[in-house]
């Protein structure tokens, strides 16, 4: 990595704190300045200030980083552009957010021309195991794209995305579906407790098999259909299993809806 960049993180709650820790448990931590009003949710090494005006006014971020909800962010920017003026000049920012498009965020910072990284990140960075879209606005520099994907490649893998619309489909695909995937955990957890096995057991083996499972499809290049198909023994238990979940109506007819309407609400939210 070139030389770590100085972050000034706005928010530090279930997104931000997941970065932020990732970030300080990596190869190369960055410099971490955070403004959190629960002041609580610093994770080691970085400086944690409750709002905009008890920063420093000579910090000078290379990225400000922007995990507060959409909503907030445009009064936030104002405010700390007024607050750190020229310091913030060169600064690009790094938005985490759902919504708000580039040209939104550059305005509300002072700067149309400003540089703005809009990516989509995941919870699981908080393990190194994130996956994160990213989109780079025409005046981010060549070293700025770097220091970003380097930055972002320190909590998990990383994808580009050529048109910041695409934004809205990598929340559906990797954003938002981790809450998918916990949620599978908690109804085979429930369904192995429905079917007799002590809570815990349950609880156990629910939680492994998609640890297992999600560690095989990241360890190995087969293809997702060629692993399921090694489980499904002819006329076995997957087969009779997987007739009920892969009927057009159930899963998947599920999963594209739900991809449907989590792009329909980043829409809704990216004014
Ligand atoms: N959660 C997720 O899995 C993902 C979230 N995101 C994006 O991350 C962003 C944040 O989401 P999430 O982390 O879930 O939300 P949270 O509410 O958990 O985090 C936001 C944090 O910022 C604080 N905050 C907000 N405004 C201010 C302010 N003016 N001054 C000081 N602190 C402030 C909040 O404090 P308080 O609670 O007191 O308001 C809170 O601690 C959203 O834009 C979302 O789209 C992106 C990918 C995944
Ligand atoms: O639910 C949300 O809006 C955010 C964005 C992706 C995950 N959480």
């Amino acid at each position: 990595m070139m030389s770590g960049p100085t972050l000034l993180l706005l928010g530090c709650g279930k997104m931000g704190g997941a970065l932020a820790k990732g970030w300080v448990d990596a190869k190369h931590p960055p410099r971490l300045i955070i403004i959190d009003r629960k002041l609580q949710n610093a994770p080691g090494n970085s400086v944690i200030y409750r709002q905009v005006s008890d920063l420093p006014k000579d910090t000078r971020p290379d990225f400000v980083v922007l995990a507060i909800k959409p909503a907030a962010s445009e009064a936030m920017l104002r405010e700390l552009s007024q607050h750190l003026g020229s310091n913030l000049e060169n600064s690009a920012l790094l938005s985490v957010m759902a919504g708000k498009n580039c040209a939104t965020l550059a305005k509300a910072s002072g700067r149309d021309d400003r540089a703005v990284i809009r990516t989509m990140p995941n919870t699981p960075a908080s393990v190194g195991a994130g996956a994160t879209g990213i989109y780079f606005s025409p005046q981010v520099t060549q070293s700025q794209k770097q220091l970003a994907t380097e930055l972002m490649e320190q909590v998990g893998d990383v994808v580009i995305v050529p048109h910041e619309d695409d934004l809205r489909s990598v929340i559906a695909v990797s954003g938002s579906s981790p809450a998918y995937v916990f949620l599978l955990a908690e109804l085979l957890e429930k369904a192995g407790t429905e079917l007799g096995l002590d809570q815990n057991a349950s609880r156990k083996l629910a939680r492994s098999v998609i640890y297992g499972a999600g560690k095989m499809l990241h360890d190995l290049d087969d293809d997702a259909s060629v692993l399921r198909n090694n489980v499904t023994s002819p006329n076995g238990t997957t087969a009779a299993a997987l007739k009920v979940l892969m009927t057009e109506e159930n899963w998947p007819q599920s999963v594209r809806k739900a991809s449907q309407e989590a792009v329909r609400r980043a829409k809704e939210l990216d004014d």
